[in-house]
């Protein structure tokens, strides 16, 4: 679908809200639900971004999506509003954050822009991504003043409040409070002070509870004075998110701890009241007569491990984001354009399509762009993940955010703002983070109930302990274990981050995953489709030798060929009009043509005007493989097919050339097969992938190539159509298998959209990448391999982090029942669980290091 579709199209709109305030699954379960139970909206909220994705239909209003978040206990502020790319949002999330990454690139390059206001207004004002914007009525401010002061609150001093500010006017620069979320969110912000104040109190609480050598006459109300601000104040973001869900009759994790708290510290302190001289003697804590116990140092215990926790959490958390601002911070701050032979440094993103511009050597180029004059190396490794640098020269393509090495280069810019790569790559990665696989609206759904049965389970140890064993201690102490070891926050954790980190690791090696579902299909992947020309091999083809047919010459055929392939795209036209030019006498231009076509896959054909023919003689030239020039009506002979056959099985790619409706010669061209490609076909089959070669090109060539890198023969499909390519990828589906199908062309994109897994390769078509699942930005086998190694391993790690959540939960639960779990042990297990998902996702961040 093209932005235009995008931007055309009625009926729902997609809107951004950060959303402050959720802490587990169940918050997340319950935004999810409340805002689903407005006609017709759907919302997809992501833990680790506090945010949400909401598409709403036309009746209802944005102030009553923040309303209904606001209502359910959190705090929400809409980021942005657009007109929806799908009435099936959830299912496309294919352009769904489109401005809103746009927004998030400029803002990172907009430390240098000077006066931030003129900036966006002249941005907004050339970037369609903006028009469109404004169009729509993009609703720019937050919805709430208050949260704008929230906002600025949670910055960090001076300069955080006044990055809200400028985001009040304008959506570009939202992501600035995205990354105030990440970095000073009021998780850790908060957490720091409660945390220290807490781990001081607790350990002596702790010691004189604990160690009988420690405990002095009325030892008991010192360790409930000093308990006494750990269970309030410091555990008071978990009582505060209890308080506000059970106003709604709902419950969270939150709810857990507080209430496993407080009842620790309101039990104890009960027994030290109805008994004040029960530790008038060290050791004698349990002799007051009642059977009860003090359980300060549980309640402070657990408080400390669940803050740790959560902070520990709250850090990974911003951790995991780090790539994706990253790979958003890789923009080019400044540019230096030329006006009327004049240079002017200018901030980057008021750059305009059309607008030359001066890369100096060392510079950053600052947008996707046309080099029109001077070369030199390019470094693309920081947005394509390969380590040569591309020479370029008049007429190459460079990419924005790029660095020029050596050379002065002059580059017309072609695409700018949220049309450029590096916004493509941003909005991708970001959506792909937003996404939900289905495993976690699974555990979403699970910790929405979980807690509820929970608390029904608590209350039944306690009660069934009692009757058995008329112990107040002991059912004490199993109901309050059996409230903390239930927290599932790990389980709310346990896809995005590792989700976040995965594709945030993609994304620094010029891998991006689409979303959730890609990391499923890249683990039942049995086999791989690979494009040959450009994917295998390096797709720069070289002419071999002329052959002459029917009295023309050798250089008359090049001359007429190269000048109508001159017009085409296809690696073999650049092979053939660039031989054509180089022969031409006196390097002059090649020969004017009119009425050009081609066929992908088929050929070219062409009007050539000769030069000094002085009236205007014309020639009809076709160039193209023999079923092409059978559609034009030209049949070569047996004598000049058998010449065809020979050039090829010599492993040449063999082009006819027929003139005026005749065969007129034979051009010969090889390719080579990248460095690479051998060492990562052979790492596929180690994967089990099997690897089989796909080409438009004759059977020669493919098995020379496919011998080369290690494709087995009978795994070669040789001259295939493009619409061929579409049935090779079913034909292998109705044998069974799972088909990965990689290709970098326009002629790519069915077979792309068609198998399990797409991945587009190189700097790709946009139709390839918009048809894929999976892209990568450098054209080496070797990076295939590595996203594939990449996805694989994010799944598994998403899924022991599931495992384990789940593990904790289901082993804890039943221990603490039966009151074979300290409470205290509960609240540190809780904790480290947590800990243990975030930290097992972050090791994906050394990921091919
Ligand atoms: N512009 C062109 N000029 C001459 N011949 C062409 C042109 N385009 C395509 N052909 C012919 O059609 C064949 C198939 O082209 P197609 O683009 O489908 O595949 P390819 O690029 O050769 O290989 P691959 O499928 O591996 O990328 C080519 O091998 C060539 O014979």
């Amino acid at each position: 679908m093209s932005n235009h579709d995008i931007l055309h199209q009625t009926g729902t709109r997609i809107i951004e809200l950060d959303i402050e305030g959720m802490t587990c699954a169940s918050c997340v379960a319950r935004v999810e639900r409340k805002l689903g139970k407005l006609d017709g909206v759907e919302a997809s909220v992501n833990l680790p971004l506090e945010s949400a994705h909401v598409t709403v239909p036309d009746n209802v209003t944005d102030q009553q999506i923040v309303d209904t978040v606001n209502a359910t206990g959190y705090k929400a502020w809409i980021r942005e509003s657009r007109p929806s790319p799908s009435t099936a949002p959830s299912a496309d999330h294919t352009h769904g954050r489109e401005t809103d990454m746009l927004g998030a690139l400029e803002s990172s390059t907009e430390g240098s822009a000077g006066d931030g206001g003129a900036v966006e207004h002249d941005h907004s004002n050339s970037a369609p991504g903006h028009d469109h914007s404004d169009g729509a009525g993009v609703m720019r401010q937050r919805a709430s003043k208050g949260g704008t002061t929230e906002h600025a609150e949670h910055g960090a001093g001076g300069g955080g409040a006044a990055e809200h500010d400028r985001s009040n006017s304008a959506p570009e620069h939202d992501h600035s409070a995205h990354e105030d979320h990440m970095h000073h969110g009021p998780a850790s912000r908060q957490l720091r002070p409660r945390l220290i104040a807490a781990a001081i109190l607790t350990v002596p609480v702790f010691a004189i509870s604990m160690i009988p050598a420690l405990q002095f006459p009325h030892w008991g109300w010192v360790a409930a004075l000093l308990a006494l601000p750990v269970v309030t104040w410091a555990a008071w973001p978990f009582h505060r998110a209890a308080a506000i869900n059970a106003r709604h009759f709902a419950s969270t994790m939150d709810t857990l701890v507080s209430i496993g708290v407080l009842a620790a510290y309101l039990y104890s302190a009960w027994q030290l009241f109805a008994n004040p001289m029960m530790t008038e003697h060290p050791g004698m804590e349990s002799t007051g007569g009642m059977g009860g116990g003090l359980y300060f140092e549980v309640a402070a215990v657990v408080t400390t491990f669940l803050l740790l926790g959560r902070y520990l959490e709250a850090n990974a958390k911003a951790k995991a984001g780090d790539a994706l601002k990253a790979l958003l911070n890789l923009g080019a701050k400044d540019a230096t354009v030329l006006r009327d032979g004049v240079e002017h440094k200018i901030p980057a993103e008021q750059l305009v399509a059309g607008d030359i511009f001066v890369v100096r050597p060392g510079e950053k180029i600052a947008t996707d762009g046309l080099v029109t004059s001077g070369s030199s190396a390019v470094d693309a490794s920081l947005v394509t993940g390969e380590s040569v640098p591309v020479e370029v020269g008049p007429g190459s393509q460079v990419t924005g955010a790029t660095i020029n090495t050596s050379g002065r280069l002059l580059v017309r810019a072609t695409r700018v703002g949220s049309e450029t790569t590096l916004a493509q790559m941003g909005r991708l990665v970001s959506q792909a983070q937003t996404g939900k696989a289905p495993i976690a609206r699974l555990a979403d759904r699970i910790s929405a109930v979980f807690v509820p049965v929970v608390l029904v389970i608590a209350l039944v140890t306690f009660v069934v302990w009692l009757a058995l064993s008329g112990d107040l201690n002991a059912s004490f102490t199993a109901a309050v274990a059996v409230l903390v070891i239930a927290c599932p926050c790990a389980l709310g954790l346990a896809t995005p981050v590792g989700l976040l980190t995965g594709t945030g690791r993609g994304a620094q090696l010029g891998i991006l995953i689409k979303g959730p579902q890609v990391l499923e299909d890249t683990r039942t992947v049995d086999a791989i489709l690979l494009d040959k020309t450009g994917t295998v091999t390096s797709g720069k083809l070289a002419v071999g030798h002329t052959l002459a047919l029917n009295g023309h010459s050798p250089a008359d055929v090049l001359s007429l060929a190269g000048a109508v392939e001159a017009a085409s795209e296809h690696p073999i036209a650049h092979a053939i009009a660039a031989a054509a030019k180089s022969a031409m006498p006196d390097a002059g231009p090649l020969l004017a043509v009119k009425d050009f076509s081609s066929a992908p896959g088929g050929g070219v054909r062409g009007m050539v005007a000769l030069n000094g023919a002085g009236n205007g003689t014309e020639r009809t030239v076709v160039a193209g493989r023999t079923g092409w020039l059978e559609l034009n009506g030209i049949f070569p002979d047996d004598a000049q097919r058998r010449a065809l056959a020979t050039e090829e099985a010599g492993g040449a790619t063999a082009i006819w050339v027929a003139v005026d409706g005749e065969p007129a010669g034979i051009v010969s061209l090889r390719d080579t097969v990248k460095a690479g490609s051998a060492a990562a076909i052979a790492k596929l089959k180690e994967l089990g992938i099997r690897p089989l070669l796909l080409t438009g090109d004759n059977a020669a060539v493919a098995a020379q190539v496919a011998t080369a890198v290690g494709i087995s023969p009978e795994d070669v499909f040789a001259g295939v159509l493009p619409e061929g390519k579409v049935d090779a990828v079913r034909m292998l589906q109705s044998q069974g298998s799972t088909v990965a199908m990689a290709g970098d062309g326009v002629n790519d994109a069915a077979a792309l959209a068609q198998a399990d897994l797409g991945i587009a390769m190189g700097s790709g078509t946009d139709v390839a990448i918009e048809a894929s699942d999976l892209t990568v930005m450098g054209s080496d086998l070797g990076q295939l391999v590595q996203a594939i190694e990449l996805s694989r391993k994010t799944l598994a790690t998403i899924k022991t982090n599931l495992f384990w959540a789940f593990f904790y939960n289901a082993i804890g639960i039943p221990v603490a029942a039966l009151g074979l779990l300290n409470p205290m042990i509960a609240g540190a297990a809780m904790a480290a669980s947590s800990v243990l998902v975030v930290a097992n996702s972050l090791r994906l961040r050394s990921f091919a290091k």
